[in-house]
């Protein structure tokens, strides 16, 4: 059994893929902004199957997608890291979280715009 962290590193690629894996099963089961992104993203991947964007349009449509889900797992992470590190209620904690907070906003925004242009241009 390890005991430092650093014991931890260099694994074989299986196994990194399992923690990988596994911590997409975290986020799924205890972030409902990672479910509620999932299910927005599935759902304008359905639409967009009827709509049949170019190549070009699914390649970023899929990007936009995963760059969202990726950013609230980054954002959902740096949360709980804080929340163990210094629970109390802190200025500099609340403007990390605010920060962390406009990232998946500006992604959204973003999505947002790639989604109408792509619909616009396919229809
Ligand atoms: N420890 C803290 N100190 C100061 N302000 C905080 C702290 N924790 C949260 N806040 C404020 O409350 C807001 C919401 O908190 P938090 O991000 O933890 O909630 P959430 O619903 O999990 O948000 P998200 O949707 O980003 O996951 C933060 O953006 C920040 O402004």
């Amino acid at each position: 059994m390890e005991n430092n962290a650093a014991d931890l590193k260099n694994q074989p690629f299986k196994q990194k893929l399992q923690f990988a894996l596994q911590g997409l099963g975290y986020a799924f089961k205890q972030e409902s902004n990672v479910r509620r992104h999932i299910f927005f993203g599935l759902t304008a991947l359905i639409l967009f199957a009827f709509v049949q964007p170019t190549a070009i349009w699914w390649a970023l449509i899929v990007l936009v997608i995963c760059l969202i889900i990726a950013a609230e797992i980054l954002n959902s992470s740096i949360e709980a890291m804080l929340d163990h590190l210094h629970p109390d209620i802190h200025p500099t904690v609340g403007c990390i979280k605010d920060m962390l907070a406009a990232m998946v906003l500006l992604l959204s925004i973003a999505a947002g715009i790639i989604g109408v242009l792509a619909l616009v241009d396919s229809i």
